[in-house]
């Protein structure tokens, strides 16, 4: 299924839109992103054979989706930990949650060796969720998250990004001239969130799926983008 892209621009101004005239509140989206991502992380890498997940949360909205992601999957019979960079004081209710929910958390701000701490549990998980940046990102990556990257690209473990793989550039994708080309992810499952970005066409991966199931048909035709018939009662619709 092809559909028309949302440039990082539109997007900024489309998520602007949603909090003020359309009526949503943050929580709200965030809470639908969340469980896009983990719906689309149960259809392709199931519990049965991808029990532990590591969820890498960044410092902004991309990261909440990603702490939103992790609660669902508990309940959906996953044992996935997180690692939060730089938390937030908006997502605090998202951290309490998240703690009593039992899921590990592990903080940049506690580690002495982000990058080592990271590698070891990569190797300890059998899929990795990247909820580090989504489409306000700009590269190229500054350190330590260059390093995460090509840690994260060694391991060859399965990747699941949300909105966009990081490190790309969200208008121009995985070749633009500012990024390095080691540091070059190329995640296996792409759960684009509201409309596909640009860079999605240069995604190689098996999964393409689109989640956000929460923008009506008036508010796709002012932005110019598509909203795809969702199957039955799912957050997600694979392209
Ligand atoms: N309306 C929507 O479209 C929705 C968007 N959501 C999510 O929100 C995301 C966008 O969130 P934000 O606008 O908070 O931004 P991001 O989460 O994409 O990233 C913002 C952070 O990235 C840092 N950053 C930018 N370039 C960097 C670089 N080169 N190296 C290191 N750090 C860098 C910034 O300092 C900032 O802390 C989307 O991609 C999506 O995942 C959802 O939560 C809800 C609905
Ligand atoms: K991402």
């Amino acid at each position: 299924m092809s559909l028309r892209v949302l440039g990082a621009k539109a997007a900024a101004s489309l998520d602007k839109e949603l909090m003020s005239t359309q009526g949503f509140s943050l929580d709200q989206l965030m809470e639908l992103a969340g469980l896009s991502v983990a719906q689309a992380v149960y259809k392709t890498y199931p519990p049965k054979s991808y029990k532990k997940v590591l969820i890498l949360s960044g410092p902004g909205n991309n990261g909440g989706d990603g702490l939103v992601a992790a609660r669902h999957l508990k309940l959906m019979g996953y044992h996935p930990s997180v690692f939060y960079f730089i938390k937030s004081a908006k997502f605090e209710k998202l951290e309490i949650q998240l703690h009593s929910f039992g899921i590990p958390l592990y903080l940049s701000t506690d580690s002495q060796d982000v990058v080592g701490d990271i590698k070891r549990l990569v190797m300890s998980h059998d899929s990795i969720i990247d909820a580090l940046f989504g489409f306000s990102f700009r590269p190229p990556l500054r350190d330590p998250y260059n390093q995460v990257i090509k840690g994260l690209i060694a391991s060859g473990k399965p990747v699941i990004s949300v909105d966009m793989p990081t490190g790309w550039d969200v208008d121009e994708g995985p070749r633009a001239a500012a990024i390095p080309q080691d540091e070059v992810l190329e995640p296996s499952v792409l759960v684009s969130l509201t409309a596909p970005k640009p860079a999605s066409v240069y995604f190689k991966g098996k999964y393409h799926y689109l989640g956000g199931r929460f923008i009506s048909e008036a508010i796709a035709q002012k932005y110019n983008f598509d909203v795809p018939q969702y199957p039955d009662l799912d957050q997600v619709v694979r392209l």
